[in-house]
């Protein structure tokens, strides 16, 4: 009787066994006509821990095992990467109702930001990023975020002639500091100057403000890969909510009602959304996303931009003379105790050196992110060649340009080296022919992803480089403090999110040049 009784216990624990090695996907298998399966040795986890440790080093070993085409399990997920970049058109262009780009998205933006979406918030970012980030509107946040630069790197300097002391800082700091501020106060507007008060007051507290927020920044910044990941330690994982907690309330639309000068970007998603009916603290949420989406990636491409240029003379040699050239022919100069630089829309269309070729080569060298999409239903999928895969609904597909592009010594000979004229013609147009096996390769450069979900700040985010390097040129002369210090390695856990990091900073000094 006894054996009898244990008999259901026992068929449920198999059953229990069973079902649970199943969903640690123990028994899946490669179907015909799928790309080749390489599920990795520790169920559900597969190959992550290698991924994550050097995604680059991961993908190029898969692909000399696999090919162009395999799928591979990492932490629960089954997804296939495509490295061929002739093969990247049916990724890019696809249809929503096979492969979802926002789905994966979403899934991100709960897990690292606490944010919820409803049906239609995608429409209103789209909407708003086209009227505000492109084109003529643009002139309005450039102009924005020029004289909020100015503010953060002027006001400790002092102009007369004879104050020319070397500063010294580390370059990473300084450089990401400086532009996370300016492009904080340019979208999210400005302390207004009280009645009583004076400008510079204002100016002040702009100044402590952003430098608060860009402390905290900076410590969440460090925990997110892990927290994308979802590998962070409890005592981190409650510093991440407390973060999350500041930054809510720090961008709360009661406190930035407060405001002068918010740009249009951000004023018409928090009302399209408040239109909408959305919860207000699901707005305040966003509004992190927003500062984070506008703010991770362009003070780390300033510092790597700014470093690239200092390491290699004859590129420094060529920006500052178009720089100097530009200024000269809009009829301005530096001079100490004169009118700050203003640096226009226009001027920054004539620098074909510093923004066609020394800003894309500096992305094309630091932006790895990886670009991912769900797929919605079963479906095929058609490499360049003509040879077709099936892929599995629930599954997922990626590309990651970083290694199957930007380091592809067919299409950029010598990938690792920078060089400033990499993108630049011999008649100083921009260069947009590249080949592998004497083909023209389409998509060269994706440092903005790519299709539905490309960077809709990737014009703003431009300017904002070239209007830092631009100034940073034309008021001080700069030096490394070690000159033969080498460039330091990148922080390989940030592999997949934007713009990589330095594992450490490099110190540099810098002073007016007048
Ligand atoms: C060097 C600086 C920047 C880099 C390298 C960069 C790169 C990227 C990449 C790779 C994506 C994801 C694309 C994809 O998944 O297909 C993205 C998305 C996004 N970026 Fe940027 N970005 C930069 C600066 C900015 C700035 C300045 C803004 C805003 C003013 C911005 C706003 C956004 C937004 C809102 C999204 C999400 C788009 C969506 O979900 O449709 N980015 N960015």
């Amino acid at each position: 009787v006894e054996s009898l009784l244990l008999l259901p216990i026992l068929l449920g624990f198999l059953a229990c066994l069973v079902g649970g090695l199943y969903l640690l996907g123990v028994f899946r298998q490669r179907r015909p006509g799928e790309p080749p399966l390489d599920k990795g040795l520790i169920p559900w986890l597969g190959h992550v821990l290698e991924f994550r440790r050097n995604t680059l080093k991961f993908l190029e070993r898969m692909e000399k095992k696999h090919g162009d085409i395999f799928t591979v399990q990492l932490g629960g997920f089954y997804i296939t990467f495509v490295q061929d970049p002739f093969s990247f058109g049916g990724f890019i262009k696809e249809s929503r109702d096979k492969l979802d780009a926002r789905k994966v998205a979403l899934h991100l933006a709960h897990r690292v930001f606490g944010y919820k979406a409803v049906e239609g918030w995608h429409g209103i970012l789209r909407i708003t990023s086209n009227k505000h980030l492109k084109g003529e509107s643009l002139q309005e946040l450039t102009q924005s975020f020029m004289s909020n630069l100015q503010n953060m790197m002027l006001h400790n300097i002092g102009s007369a002639a004879e104050d020319r002391t070397w500063k010294e800082d580390g370059l990473f700091r300084y450089s990401y500091n400086v532009v996370f501020r300016a492009g904080y106060l340019a979208l999210f507007g400005n302390v207004p100057p009280k009645s009583e008060q004076s400008e510079e007051k204002a100016k002040e507290k702009d100044r402590a403000e952003s430098e608060a927020l860009f402390h905290e920044f900076r410590k969440y910044d460090q925990l997110f890969p892990r927290l994308a990941y979802g590998v962070l330690p409890p005592m981190e994982k409650l510093a991440a909510e407390r973060l999350k907690a500041y930054f809510w309330d720090v961008l709360s639309i009661l406190k930035m009602k407060t405001k002068d000068n918010i740009s249009g970007w951000v004023w018409d998603i928090q009302q399209g959304k408040e239109e909408m009916g959305i919860d207000m603290s699901m707005i305040n949420r966003y509004m992190f996303v927003l500062l984070w989406a506008s703010q991770s990636n362009t003070g780390p491409s300033s510092f790597w931009l700014l470093l690239f240029l200092m390491k290699h003379p004859e590129a420094m040699k060529a920006v500052k003379e178009e720089v100097d050239k530009v200024l000269k022919e809009s009829g301005q100069e530096v001079r100490p105790g004169g009118p700050m630089v203003n640096l226009t829309r226009e001027m920054l269309l004539k620098t074909p050196i510093l923004v066609d070729s020394a800003v894309e080569e500096n992305l094309r060298l630091t932006a790895a992110p990886l670009l991912t999409r769900a797929v919605i239903k079963d479906m095929t999928f058609k490499m360049a060649d003509g040879q077709e895969y099936l892929l599995r609904k629930g599954d997922r597909i990626a590309i990651f340009p970083f290694s199957s592009v930007h380091h592809d010594p067919e299409i950029h000979p010598e990938p690792h080296s920078f060089k400033y004229d990499r993108f630049l013609n011999p008649d100083g147009t921009r260069k947009t022919d590249f080949y592998k096996a004497g083909k023209k390769v389409k998509y060269y450069t994706m440092p903005w992803g790519s299709g539905v979900s490309m960077c809709p700040g990737r014009f703003f985010a431009t300017n904002e480089l070239k209007q830092f390097v631009f100034l940073m040129l034309v008021y001080f002369e700069l030096e490394l403090i070690n000159p033969d210090e080498k460039i330091p390695e990148t922080d390989l856990s940030r592999y997949g999110f934007g713009t990589m990091q330095p594992v450490r900073d490099v110190q540099f000094r810098y002073r007016l040049r007048y």
